[in-house]
């Protein structure tokens, strides 16, 4: 399935030429994004019926991941399979919502065939690629590793950038390299991962936020999942506001997909209300919001089957994969 053969697909964005202006422009206020993230969990309080449909939501945009090095077809196979029902059907009737699925499936390259095989249309398969998850392999080689999953049927690839252009400050370099890899990628939408944990400051995550997207990128995500420090609040805060910036300049709507370490319901509902309170509703779906997760939905269908039924089950009742 091709992301813009989907029923009302945004324009995508096609990038701007490289404005070395913007960039020496950023300023970021860290007291400020620091404060104003560790607010935004503590005001928050959804209860019953709303937590369940947030919850319900918070599920149809995840992209159900696994990335790790003893990953088996047979895996590959269970994830798919509970991607396609994420939840049980007797919860969702006892919630009164409809059947759902996740956002995308995501995974190596070798094991893009086996989720594309297994999922059959029915939803994209995001593969990781450029040399994930440090991206120090040769340049031709992430640009044809991209191609390959491509061509294995992967929809959405998930880049990792060089982390180097962003900490010595070499932002045309990062934009020629976004910009090959966007090409390479053809009709498939291209996630920029920025690795913030590795960026070292949030100015950085600021500005490599808007070169990527100034190089076409579709969606931009926080990290691998393999940085000691993942996704958070503050660079959360950051990367909307970016994207809210460069939407007032261009018009184009860029997606967001925080990622590493989200693993609890509640978590992911603290990511949703900031999401609505910096960007909107309209990003509140799954072509302009992702979460990166390979457990949150083991702990999402827990904190449902609490909700229909006032107790908790075992973890291994939620196995994913
Ligand atoms: O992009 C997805 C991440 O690698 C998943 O990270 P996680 O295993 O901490 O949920």
């Amino acid at each position: 399935m091709s992301p813009t053969d989907r029923p009302n697909a945004l324009p995508r964005n096609e990038g701007l030429p490289f404005d070395a202006g913007i960039i020496e422009g950023v300023r970021t206020n860290t007291p400020g994004v620091l404060r104003r993230a560790g607010t935004i969990g503590a005001r928050r309080s959804l209860k019953k019926d709303w937590q369940a449909a947030w919850l319900a939501r918070a599920v149809s945009m995840i992209d159900l991941t696994t990335l790790a090095g003893d990953d088996t077809p047979g895996r590959v196979r269970r994830l798919c399979a509970k991607a396609l029902r994420p939840v049980r059907h007797d919860l969702l009737d006892a919630i009164g919502l409809p059947d759902l699925t996740v956002g995308a499936v995501c995974v190596y390259h070798e094991m893009v065939p086996v989720a594309v095989d297994a999922l059959a249309g029915r939803l994209p398969v995001a593969a990781v690629s450029t040399g994930f998850p440090a991206g120090l392999s040769p340049f031709r080689l992430r640009l044809a590793e991209i191609e390959e999953s491509v061509a294995a049927g992967a929809s959405e690839i998930d880049i990792v950038i060089s982390r180097r252009h962003a900490l010595t400050g070499d932002w045309q370099a990062l934009y020629g390299e976004m910009r090959e890899m966007r090409a390479a990628c053809g009709d498939a939408h291209v996630k920029a991962i920025l690795a913030t944990g590795e960026l070292g400051s949030l100015r950085n995550v600021m500005k490599a936020s808007l070169v990527c997207m100034m190089a076409g990128a579709d969606f931009i995500k926080t990290s691998t999942g393999k940085e000691s420090v993942n996704a958070t609040l503050p660079v959360s805060l950051v990367m909307m506001r970016a994207i809210r910036e460069y939407e007032a300049m261009t018009g184009f709507k860029v997606g967001y997909k925080p990622a590493g370490g989200i693993s609890k319901a509640k978590d992911a509902i603290t990511y949703l209300a900031l999401l609505k309170e910096e960007l909107g509703d309209r990003w509140l779906r799954p072509d302009l919001f992702r979460f990166g997760a390979s457990s949150l939905l083991a702990d999402i269908e827990r904190q449902l089957e609490h909700h229909v039924t006032g107790r908790y089950s075992a973890g291994y009742r939620h196995a994913v994969g």
